[in-house]
Formats: C-alpha cells, structure tokens, sequence
C-alpha cells in the first residue's frame, strides 16, 4: 500500500508517449500521422474525481481494496505505463522495493530530518531537489 501510495504521488517516470503511425481520432481531437500524444501520469493520479478529496495526501490506506477500491477507473493508475510497452522490469522493481523496505524496517527505525525539504521536481524522473535526509538508529 505505501509503495503504491509512493509510485502513486510521485511517479518516477510522470510523462507517457507515444507516436500516431496513422490519422486517428480521440472524440472531437484530430490526431494526425507522426503525432505524439504526451500523457501526464500526475494529471491521472491526483485527479479528485477519480482519487477523492485527499487526492494529493500521502494516504496508503486507501489501497487496502487493491488499485480497484483506490481509484474510480483502475486504468488511469499507471505508474509503469500501460499496454505492448509497458515496463519491463515492473516485478522485478516491486519486488525489489519490497525486499529492501522490509530489510530497512527490519533492522531501522528512522524518520525525517527537520532540514528535510519538501520539493519534487521534474528532471528526467521525479526526484526530491535538496535529497531526503533521514535520521536512521538500528535497532
Ligand atoms: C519503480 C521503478 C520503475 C518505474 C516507476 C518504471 C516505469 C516505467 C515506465 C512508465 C515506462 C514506460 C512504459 C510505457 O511507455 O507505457 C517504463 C519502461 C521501461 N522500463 Fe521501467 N520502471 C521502473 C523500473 C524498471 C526496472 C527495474 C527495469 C529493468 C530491470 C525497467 C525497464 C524498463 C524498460 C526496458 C522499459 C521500456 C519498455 C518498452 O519500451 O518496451 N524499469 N518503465
């Protein structure tokens, strides 16, 4: 849940493309041959009216009925991208992320340092501009 709620508000990779290999149509929207329409993953995983009003909290709780009781449309959560180019290595990084979460609490506690600053942007990837300094004790 809070690495869905993570990929969620801070999806690495925020922006989607893809190329029109011929003239096509989206409702009133003329998309011509060698077009590329850019989606925005923000734009589709903060949206409140498919998220709710705490559409832009940190709340992983509301995945506890999967992506399906999270969002209106389970479609438009797409922190991998979505169809024939869909990340590759999607179950590898979860699984990754879940091995080394579970090690670091295991053997951790830690929290925010107060000169942490909150400021994502946008570089290649979503990345905190001034890093995350954390206060880590072991156990
Ligand atoms: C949290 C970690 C990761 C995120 C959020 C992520 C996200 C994405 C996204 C959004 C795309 C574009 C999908 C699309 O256009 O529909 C992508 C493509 C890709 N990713 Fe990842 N990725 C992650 C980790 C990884 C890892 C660990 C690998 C390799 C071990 C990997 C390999 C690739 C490759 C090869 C593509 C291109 C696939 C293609 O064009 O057919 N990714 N990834």
């Amino acid at each position: 849940m809070v690495i869905h709620e993570s990929l969620r508000l801070y999806p690495p990779v925020p922006l989607i493309a893809r190329e029109a290999f011929k003239d096509m149509k989206f409702g009133d929207i003329n998309v011509p041959k060698g077009a590329y329409v850019w989606t925005s993953l923000l734009t589709l995983h903060q949206n409140v009216d498919f998220w709710g009003p705490d559409a832009n909290q940190f709340n992983p709780e509301r995945f506890g009925n999967g992506i399906s009781g999270a969002c209106k449309y389970s479609y438009v959560y797409m922190p991998f991208g979505v169809g024939p180019r869909i990340c590759v290595g999607q179950h590898f990084a979860m699984t990754e992320l879940k091995i080394l979460l579970t090690l670091i609490l295991s053997n951790f506690t830690f929290s925010l340092s107060p000169n942490y600053q909150h400021f994502p942007i946008m570089k290649l990837i979503i990345e905190p501009k001034f890093g995350v300094d954390l206060l880590v004790k072991k156990l």
